[in-house]
């Protein structure tokens, strides 16, 4: 391609898209509806802070893109907007997973910087952090979304101690906090980990239903798109594919495929040629962004994982031993170290392991892939 059609792309003002950033991940919807219940319960667990009182905890329960984040952002806008005696502290655990660094987040809310990364220790932090509510006399509130990846690092749920106990050394200071979770199993992986301190209350996000999903992502297209851009006819059937995967963020990405691709090609509508082809090249998002959430040694392992697999052949079995071998050989990390990774590749669920039955003592353990890689052949995700 020459510069002169690069340009021409690049210059291109015709848009389909009103508002691209409607369909991005983080976009707050203003038009948010069907979830007014769980956000008065949220609000009556918050209530008492208002008036000086201590305010009640949540577990915040419901499968993938139900709108748990929206509704405690939207709620917690709303408080902050009525109140400066509440300060609510938004966490997202996959990117703050030791309390050094969810403290650091809380620390940023109080102050609007980050304390320093190094030569301050933790306990500085938390006094400065509690004193500065006794000071203020404000209550705190700290929701951790995706609470689940905190369980994973074994230090990190003091953190919840750290918050939930701070009245023993701070009196006069309220806290709660707000857990968010997608899957039931981690809810009684929470009441192991903090039964003593943490009684909290349950506020459930039901699945969508199709009906709802449709209202969704047609608001969502008056939003992004100019009008006429998309039929209904091919909303609704984004709506069916949407319902069938049973994610939300499923049908508003290829909202926003089929626009990308209906503009490549100059159209000034989306077709349904535009749609299937959408569809076809459809990788769930999810999967995408886990894979996005690795570190180096985490994606080396799995890219290792999905190289070998590839080269057994069909009869052979994958053992652990083997890719942990391999793996020591080309990273020089120890078995321990290996098999951390090794198990936070499976608490992920890209990849399952079993016993075989066989080696010594019958320990030997065979590995797959949850996940087809050459479904990734369109994204920039590389294996190879
Ligand atoms: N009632 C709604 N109205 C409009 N958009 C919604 C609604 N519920 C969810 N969404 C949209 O769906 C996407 C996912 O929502 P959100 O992140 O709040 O879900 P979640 O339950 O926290 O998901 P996860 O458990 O995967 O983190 C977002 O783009 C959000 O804007």
């Amino acid at each position: 391609m020459n510069n002169m059609a690069i340009q021409d792309i690049l210059m291109f003002d015709e848009t389909l898209f009103k508002n691209i950033s409607a369909f991005n991940p983080e976009y707050m919807p203003e038009n948010y509806n069907f979830r007014d219940n769980q956000m008065e319960a949220m609000a009556y667990a918050l209530r008492p802070a208002l008036k000086g009182g201590m305010p009640s905890n949540a577990v915040i329960l419901g499968p993938c893109a139900t709108g748990k984040t929206t509704a405690v952002k939207k709620v917690f806008d709303l408080i902050e907007n009525t109140s400066d005696k509440i300060k609510c502290c938004y966490i997202n655990c996959q990117l703050n997973t030791t309390r050094f660094g969810i403290f650091s987040q809380i620390h940023e809310k109080l102050f609007g910087h980050k304390p320093p990364e190094t030569g301050v220790p933790f306990a500085t932090i938390y006094q400065k952090v509690m004193k500065n509510l006794t000071d203020n006399d404000t209550s705190l509130i700290v929701a951790f979304d995706d609470a689940n990846f905190i369980f994973q690092n074994k230090n990190a749920n003091k953190v919840f101690y750290d918050i939930l106990r701070a009245y023993e050394e701070f009196p006069t200071v309220h806290t709660g906090i707000f857990v968010i979770l997608s899957e039931l199993e981690f809810r009684f992986a929470l009441d192991k980990n903090v039964k003593t301190v943490f009684i909290p209350q349950d506020i459930t996000f039901e699945p969508y239903s199709h009906s709802q999903i449709l209202s969704i992502l047609s608001d969502r297209v008056k939003m992004g798109f100019y009008p006429n851009v998309i039929s209904d006819d091919l909303v609704r059937q984004i709506s069916d594919y949407t319902f069938e995967t049973g994610d939300l963020r499923e049908g508003i990405d290829i909202l926003r495929v089929c626009g990308n691709i209906a503009e490549s090609e100059a159209s000034k509508k989306i077709t349904q040629k535009h749609l299937d082809k959408a569809l076809s090249k459809h990788v769930s998002y999810n999967l995408l962004e886990t894979l996005k959430s690795l570190n180096d040694k985490e994606f080396a392992l799995l890219k290792l994982i999905v190289k070998e697999d590839e080269s057994i052949n069909k009869d052979e079995i994958l053992t652990v031993t083997k890719v942990s071998e391999k793996f020591k050989e080309q990273t020089k990390s120890s078995y321990a170290s290996f098999n951390r990774i090794l198990e936070k590749l499976e608490f992920l669920r890209l990849v399952d392991t079993k016993l075989t039955g066989k080696g010594i003592r019958g320990n030997s353990r065979q590995i797959f892939l949850r996940f087809d890689p050459d479904d990734l052949n369109c994204t920039d995700i590389n294996f190879s």
